[in-house]
């Protein structure tokens, strides 16, 4: 077999059906527009402020008027402990994931498509704030990303599971400020295990391969005592 083949292409058609178009994988489904504009502005801040130093800005009051809008979201939001709860009332992690996530300021954001050969696949140009190496894109970051990924790739292929081991060959630098495209396949499945690879390519280059086995587990839900989630997209 291929090391870039599905491992088992009329398997996952079967599951998939004969024709299906491009999707998001999963669908992350649709909140509060305000909510996601306001995620929108705090990305913007946050790539302004990966640019600030040695900037002609002029900063004055600029921490003033930021704290201003911290403190008014602060008293009016969850803590964190009660957070953790209603996440997972709702669209269970699909909208807070720190890759894909329309509420999380730190997700780039990503977005996925599931493809006909059962892979997933993703287009990104990442910024600054993600710099490793000089004008690179930092070696966590991309791990951050293929590990999710491999998550979605394992739902399109009809599976689920926890990261239980999980590696990475950095081919050749992932520059920042350019196009890459990510790509994530079932590669094997036995039993509760399953094996997941990745790449990520500039243009032609490939820069990053990983390889990842995940086992299904299910772990408890916050809040909701004898409830037990399966990690499989993010509900139960
Ligand atoms: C739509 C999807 C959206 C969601 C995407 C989310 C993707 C995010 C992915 C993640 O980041 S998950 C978070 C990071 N992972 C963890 O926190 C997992 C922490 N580890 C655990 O909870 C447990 O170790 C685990 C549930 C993974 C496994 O524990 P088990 O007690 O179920 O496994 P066990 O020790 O019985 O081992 C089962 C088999 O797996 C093998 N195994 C376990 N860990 C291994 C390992 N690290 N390397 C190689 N093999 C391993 C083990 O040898 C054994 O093989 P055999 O059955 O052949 O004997």
């Amino acid at each position: 077999m291929r090391d870039d083949e599905l491992f088992s292409f009329e398997d996952a058609r079967q599951r998939l059906g004969e024709s299906f178009d491009p999707l998001p994988v999963p669908a992350i489904p649709p909140a509060d527009p305000d909510l996601d504009r306001v995620v929108v502005e705090l990305r913007r801040l946050r790539d302004a402020s990966a640019a600030l130093a040695m900037s002609e800005v002029e900063l004055g009051d600029i921490a003033d008027r930021l704290g201003e809008v911290a403190s008014l979201l602060e008293s009016r939001v969850a803590g964190p402990a009660d957070r953790l709860e209603t996440m997972w009332k709702g669209a269970g992690t699909r909208r807070s994931n720190p890759v894909s996530g329309p509420e999380n300021p730190i997700a780039p954001p990503v977005d996925f498509v599931g493809c006909d050969d059962g892979s997933v696949m993703a287009t990104v140009t990442l910024g600054p704030a993600y710099q490793g190496p000089p004008g690179c894109v930092h070696g966590g970051i991309s791990a951050l990303i293929i590990d999710h990924m491999m998550g979605l790739a394992n739902h399109w292929g009809g599976r689920y599971g926890m990261t239980a081991h999980y590696e990475l060959d950095y081919r050749s630098p992932t520059p920042l400020l350019q196009p890459l495209t990510f790509r994530c396949w079932v590669h094997e499945v036995d039993g509760r295990k399953t094996w997941t690879h990745g790449t990520i390519h500039a243009g032609d280059r490939l820069c990053v391969e990983a390889r990842g086995l995940f086992l299904e587990a299910s772990v408890p839900v916050p809040g909701q005592p004898g409830t037990r989630s399966t990690v499989a997209d993010g509900s139960q």
